[in-house]
This record gives structure tokens, sequence and C-alpha cells, in this order.
């Protein structure tokens, strides 16, 4: 994976919504370009206003190819060669530039030497169709926090060749797959001593991207502090809130006398504290981190539990399609005008079809909070309403799962498959310095 180490992560480039509405997915780019005033990288995408400006037109132009010709005599072509020889197919509602209907000849000489102009080639797989990154043969992955944070590693987890694009907000990396910035975004939702990262629950709602793959990365956290400091000299410890979280039990076992404080990233701790020249204060990151900001490490391993992992999830701008060779997850996201009494209907649909559920979540739900009930007897109930997300194991190309959704659908007045993708099946390796 190569890092793009910015001097700043990438902050907001929304539109407003008024113009996203009107533009097209090739505008949308020139537009962000007008509002990446305060993006510059130091190295990898590039330093000035005007590389940023050329990165944002290479990725503008493959925009362009990427479309569909409207109209088949003119206008772009697809693939940059065959004018309206390009054939385009749909899959699962998506375009593909390959034509599904004709089997390629093999024109060349068959692998015993022979040549063979009839012998059809090897038949398309699955791969054959899925999306090629967009430039170069670089994914360019957008995480949230600074080179360092754990969600890079994910990242390199996820995409091991991939350009990690930092971002100084969960929203922004949304944003930045949504505006072509970049290919995916890798964002975290669960840890298994902190739980659920409810921000990205509610953006995953708010964001029409699509759930393609899972990691699962053993969080092996260090207390950090500048060169020469020992921890009697720290009165305050900054870190993720769930990094935090995730410590809390050891940090007092410690005996450190210090105060906790919430900041976006981990990393972005310790490079606060490097920045600052912070000799009071330590942070809780990862190896790497202390690596990058010349941190030295007073205590390794700080996790309350040394099996302590958080699951990331992989956006796209389009979903995978689903496939039944290889264990499969699928997660969506439901409410009912009549609140949680539906939850036992629900989840039945699964249960009958001995579908596992792996994750189930609720949030509030954000369009209407509240469900006033009022009986004139005894006064008027508030029920809280809620939005419910549920990952289970299957994947959408099974009839079995397809049932439980058409069923699911029956009683919800809202659904929506967040994705369908393989599961994350890495051998378990408990956490441990990187
Ligand atoms: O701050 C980081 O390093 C992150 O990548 C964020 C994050 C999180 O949001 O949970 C990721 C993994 C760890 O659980 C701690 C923090």
């Amino acid at each position: 994976m190569q890092a793009i180490s910015p001097s700043s992560p990438l902050k907001s480039l929304v539109p407003t919504r008024r113009r996203l509405a009107r533009l097209t997915p090739n505008k949308l780019i020139l537009h962000c370009i007008y509002r990446s005033d305060s993006v510059h990288f130091s190295n990898g995408v590039g330093s000035s206003r005007a590389d940023w400006q050329s990165s944002c037109a290479i990725l503008a132009s493959k925009v362009v190819s990427q479309q569909q010709p409207t109209d088949i005599s003119g206008g772009d072509s697809v693939g940059g060669g065959g004018g309206g020889g390009d054939h385009v197919a749909a899959v699962n509602g998506h375009k593909t530039s390959i034509d599904l209907n004709l089997i390629p000849l093999n024109k060349g000489s068959t692998d015993d030497g022979n040549s063979s102009n009839n012998k059809p080639m090897k038949p398309l797989t699955i791969t054959d169709l899925s999306p090629a990154p967009m430039h170069g043969s670089q994914l360019r992955v957008a995480y949230q926090g600074v080179p360092g944070a754990y969600s890079e590693a994910a990242a390199g987890k996820a995409y091991p060749n991939c350009e990690a694009i930092p971002c100084d907000q969960f929203e922004v990396a949304f944003q930045a797959v949504e505006l072509w910035i970049a290919d995916r975004a890798v964002l975290p939702v669960e840890n298994s001593l902190g739980g659920s990262i409810h921000r990205n629950y509610d953006l995953l709602l708010r964001h029409r991207l699509h759930i393609v793959g899972e990691v699962q990365l053993p969080v092996h956290h260090c207390l950090l502090a500048l060169p020469g400091v020992r921890k009697e000299y720290i009165t305050r410890v900054i870190s993720h809130p769930q990094a935090l979280a995730q410590c809390e039990l050891t940090l007092t076992k410690l005996g450190l006398q210090a105060a906790r404080e919430a900041v976006d990233d981990t990393a972005g701790a310790a490079e606060y504290i490097a920045a600052n020249n912070l000799r009071d204060t330590a942070a809780i990151a990862s190896a790497r981190a202390a690596e990058l900001y010349g941190m030295q490490i007073l205590a390794d391993g700080i996790q309350d539990d040394s099996s302590n992992v958080t699951r990331f999830v992989m956006l796209a701008r389009e979903p995978i399609i689903p496939r039944t060779d290889r264990p499969f997850k699928t997660s969506i996201v439901f409410a009912h005008d009549k609140g949680t009494s539906v939850l036992f209907k629900v989840l039945s649909a699964f249960a009958f079809r001995n579908i596992s559920l792996t994750k189930i979540e609720s949030r509030p739900h954000r369009n209407r909070p509240i469900r006033l009930v009022d009986d004139a007897n005894v006064g008027t109930a508030k029920h809280f309403e809620y939005m419910f997300y549920v990952d289970f194991e299957a994947s959408m190309a099974e009839v079995r799962a397809q049932n439980a959704l058409a069923e699911v659908q029956e009683f919800t007045s809202f659904l929506r498959v967040l994705g369908s993708y393989p599961m994350d099946m890495t051998p378990w390796c408990p956490s441990r310095g990187d």
C-alpha cells in the first residue's frame, strides 16, 4: 500500500445540495476543484492546487470515459477505441462494456501450439465483470484519520496495493468516493470492546454507497509520549474515543493520574503531541504512529483485551455481484411505521430459513424520532422510533436470502440492502505489535 502523507487530510468537499442535484458526475469533480483550496498533499497526489486540479481532471476524464454513450454515432466512445463498436450489457442492473451475448473466439494459438480459429476462449468469470480501478492500476482508498491510524492499516489489509487517502472526517471519506476522488472508502463500524461506531451507521443511511467487503483488524494499542517523557509526568491522555474506551481499565491499572480527552483519530493524537511538543500528554495509538511521529512507546499492548478487533467495511459507488462459492454476508437496514413491534416477525424470516444473524443495531429514526400514541383515558405515550441494521450470513445470490428479504419487505415500511459481500475469513490472529 502506498500512503499519501498529507500536510492536512482531505477536508469537506461537499457542493451545496441544490448544486449537487444539477450536476453530472464529471461536473461534480470539476466543482470539487473549486472547493478544494484547503487540500494539498506533500507527496502522492501533489503539493499544489494545480497538482490537485490535474489529479481531479484525470479522475474527471475517467468519469467521462466510464459514462455510456447515449448516442452511438457520436459523443464519447467507451473503452477509448472502438467508437460504437464496444458493446454494453447490463448485469444486475449495472452496465459493463463486455458483451455478454457473444462468446469470444480464440483467434490465436492454443496452449499446445496449434492455431485454432474456432475454439472458444475461457468463459467469462465473475472477476471479468468487476469494475476496474479508475486510474492506473492503483485503487485509491479513502479513510478517516492521518497516516498511522488503524483505518489506514485496514485500507492496506483490504486493498494491499492501494493508495491510501487520509480524510479528516468519516463523512469526507464518503464524499471522496461519491465525488470520484477515491474508488473506495474503508470505515470502522464496530469494535469487540468499544461496540458500534454509530456515526458510520448513520452515514451509511445518509449516503448512497454500497458495502462491497469487510475486514477485521486486530487492534494493538500503545501509550505514546515524546522521547524522554516518563509516565509520572503525564497529566492527560488523548486519543480517538474508541481507543480510550478500549484501554480504560489498563490505563487505570497503570496508575496514570491523567484526564482523558477525545480527538479525531489515534495517529492524529500522536501527531498533535509531537507538533506541539507536549511533554505532559500521552497518546493511545499504534506502534506505526510512534514511528511516524517520533514518539516513544511508554506501554505496549494496553487494550483491555488481547483479542481486540475492529471490523471495517469497504464502500464503493457500485455494488458487487453477489456469489455463492464463498461465505457472504449481507447488510440491511429497515424501519416500520409501527416501530419495534414488527422486529420479531422480521427476525423470524431469517430464523425459519436457517440464516444466522451476525449483528443487529438500532439507531434513532432521523426523520421521525418519536411516535405519539394518544389514549384519551391514560394520556399520550411517546415511543422512540428506530432504524434497525441487521447483518446476516447469506449471499443475495441465494434464493433463501431473496425469500427472506421478500418477507421482510412485507413487514417493513422501509428496507434497503446496504451490500452483499464476502466475509473476512482470514485466520484468527490475536492483537500483537506491528
Ligand atoms: O483512530 C484511528 O486510528 C482509527 O482508525 C479509528 C478507530 C475507530 O473508529 O474505532 C479504528 C480502530 C480502533 O478501534 C480505534 C479507532
